[in-house]
């Protein structure tokens, strides 16, 4: 199924008409390059373009009061002065005679996106809308939005489509107060917002938007606000916010369609947001997302204002949401203080809603929320400094990589009883021996045959990292003496970083390296701690691979922010006999890991489970896993040992901190 691209040009038919210097960043070339980028990108070719049509008036009283929108419906026929007029009872944003039509067309570019990927028309897709909609209020317009396209959008997909959980994702850099007080006391609409906020100076300037604003009522817990403090935040700040917060948070919460307000003024180089993350860290955003919900994406633009890096990250989602392998992580670094003191305040403010954060610590010693109050105090001296001498500073930062599709998505080595999934290609190589494995045929290697097929396994890694092949699929008589053989050289000759997920219990693993060339996570039933290194990982589950809670906590709060400090070359994804987990967690698995070495994912598997060849087959050819069933809560054992793992390994894995505690 294919990805949804709405636009229309008709939406860039308004643009400020006076003088007002909060709101001349909001200009109509903001959706002309972004639509161009796709274009020459070759992108919206590659997409099924959906038109946008008019909201109606019932659809926009899903969220808004009827006073509101007869008030709106009148702007067309208002003369210049009349719309200056009707502008000054709303903040931050502007009327125009055209306004109104793009107003409904953006709401209505929604909610076609809603439809399509609802009715399975396509999997999943984005909205190049103007005007944007998250700050736009029940019955006022604000911060250049009119109606509130992403929270009109999670009504009707409610009320349409009988979705019972929606998750609204709001990666733009300020906060969606207005979806916030839309749902903010109802259950079946988690809103998660990250947004600037140093301590309540930046605008909207409002003490809701700080982390202890969690919902209310029957919506306790279901409203999560993630303050910035301070600017400059980078890709490391945002991606462990994903893995620490939202992911636990959202698998927990297991929606049905994933809404995303996808505003980028908080990429590098907006004038808004003066954050430093790189544009393609869209791309893994997206990429995160993208199997909740059984793969049900709808991104809607917000705001962004650098018409240079909006492109750019537009770009970056689309091509993700068109199931291409994603860019290595650009330089990935520890999160910073600040980022870890809201880290910390978050899941201590929602410890007690969320099974996943049960375990997180307490509200920390520095408390930021007295931080807010002292510099409020401070603050009546100090003045701005104007936007433009700040957005001054902006730094360079390097196009996007490129990111090719492999000729071959995905190879397979399988007996010649299995047969080959489709969509699979059998990998064919030579059956002399590979060069590195010669040596050991001389000494009389025990196993010839085991050698041939780690032979092959060479060859098939060989032109993985030549990007002939994207990932592969192995099936072996024996796991544990091909593995052994496999992974004895691998790391110096093949590949300088493998990251080693294997699931299930593993006997011998006597060939483990401690020079950084392979990093070993296994999560098992096996107590392995005292073996523990800092590059070998044994996560223990009580109950074993079987405990989906257990197991989607250790993928998210401990393989995945290793995985992206380590950021490997290789992955390879080994599962051992017995190892109980189950086929729709197996395939989550498979889609998180495929976010790292641009997609190089290699699974070994034993013959003898080849029942899971297609489920297998069908993650790695990019292919959305069904939803986890309704997630048990979290073992209080497990989760407990899970943290103290997490916090003694924190200080070789700077990606696993999730408090300030010992940062400079
Ligand atoms: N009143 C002092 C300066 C205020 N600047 C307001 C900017 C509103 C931005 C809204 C936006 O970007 C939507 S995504
Ligand atoms: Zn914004």
């Amino acid at each position: 199924m294919g990805t949804a691209l709405i636009y229309d040009e008709e939406m860039t038919k308004y643009k400020l008409l006076w003088v007002d210097p909060a709101c001349k960043i909001e200009v109509p070339e903001r959706l002309t390059v972004s639509y161009e980028a796709l274009v020459r990108s070759g992108l919206s070719d590659r997409c099924v373009s959906i038109p946008p049509r008019e909201a109606t008036d019932a659809e926009i009283l899903l969220a808004h009061s009827e006073e509101y929108l007869e008030a709106v419906k009148k702007t067309p026929y208002m003369t210049l002065e009349d719309l200056k007029e009707f502008t000054l009872q709303y903040g931050d944003v502007y009327f125009h005679p055209n306004i109104y039509h793009c107003a409904k067309l953006a709401a209505g570019s929604a909610l076609q996106l809603v439809d399509s990927v609802m009715t399975g028309k396509v999997r999943n897709g984005i909205a190049l809308v103007r005007p944007p909609g998250h700050h736009s209020m029940r019955s006022a317009a604000n911060g250049f939005c009119v109606f509130n396209n992403v929270a009109i959008a999670a009504q009707y997909a409610k009320q349409k489509h009988g979705v019972k959980r929606v998750l609204i994702v709001d990666w733009d850099i300020h906060h969606g107060q207005g979806v916030q007080y839309c749902f903010e006391d109802d259950p079946s609409v988690l809103y998660y917002s990250w947004h600037r906020y140093e301590h309540q100076k930046f605008w909207p300037n409002l003490r809701e938007s700080d982390y202890d604003s969690v919902g209310k009522g029957n919506g306790a817990g279901f409203n999560v606000n993630v303050p910035w403090n301070k600017v400059g935040m980078e890709n490391s700040d945002y991606l462990s916010i994903f893995c620490h917060v939202l992911l636990p948070v959202a698998y927990e919460f297991c929606p049905d369609l994933v809404l995303v307000c996808a505003g980028f003024d908080s990429a590098i180089g907006d004038p808004e947001g003066e954050m430093c993350a790189t544009p393609d860290i869209f791309a893994h955003l997206t990429h995160l997302l993208m199997n909740l919900a059984g793969g049900k994406l709808c991104a809607v633009l917000e705001g962004g204002y650098n018409l240079t890096s909006l492109p750019q990250s537009v770009c970056q989602t689309v091509q993700t949401l068109l199931g291409d392998p994603l860019p290595q992580p650009a330089g990935l670094r520890s999160p910073c203080k600040s980022a870890l003191e809201s880290l910390q305040c978050v899941r201590s403010a929602h410890r007690r809603y969320w099974s996943f954060l049960k375990h997180a610590a307490n509200q920390p010693s520095t408390d930021i929320s007295t931080k807010r109050i002292k510099l409020a105090n401070e603050e009546e001296g100090k003045t701005e400094m104007a936007v433009e001498e700040r957005a001054a500073e902006i730094k360079e930062w390097p196009e996007p990589p490129e990111r090719p599709s492999p000729p071959v998505r995905c190879a397979s080595l399988l007996p010649e009883d299995v047969a080959c999934p489709d969509g699979l290609k059998l990998f064919s190589s030579s059956k002399d021996l590979h060069p590195l494995l010669a040596s050991k045929l001389q000494n009389g290697a025990d196993d010839q045959d085991a050698l041939i097929t780690v032979s092959r396994l060479y060859a098939m890694i060989e032109k993985m990292l030549t990007n002939e092949i994207g990932s592969g699929l192995v099936l072996i008589s024996d796991i544990s003496a091909a593995m052994m053989g496999a992974l004895q050289d691998l790391p110096s000759d093949l590949v300088d970083r493998v990251l080693v997920v294997c699931v299930g219990k593993e006997k011998d693993l006597n060939y483990l390296t401690t020079d950084g060339k392979m990093l070993f996570v296994q999560i098992s039933d096996e107590d392995k701690e005292k073996e523990k290194n800092k590059y070998f990982i044994p996560v223990s589950l009580k109950k074993g691979c079987s405990d989906t809670a257990g197991f989607i906590q250790a993928v998210l709060g401990l393989l995945l922010p290793l995985a992206y400090e380590y950021d490997p070359t290789l992955v390879l994804l080994v599962r051992t006999p017995g190892s109980g987990v189950d086929d729709s967690m197996w395939q989550q698995l498979i889609g998180l890991l495929l976010g790292f070495a641009k997609g190089h994912t290699l699974v070994l598997m034993q013959t003898n489970e080849k029942v899971h060849v297609g489920p297998t087959a069908s993650a790695l050819l990019g292919r959305p896993a069904p939803p986890l069933l309704e997630l048990q809560t979290l073992d209080q054992e497990d989760g407990e040992a899970l943290e103290r793992l997490r916090e003694r390994l924190q200080t070789d894995w700077k990606m696993l901190q999730t408090t300030s505690e010992g940062t400079e």
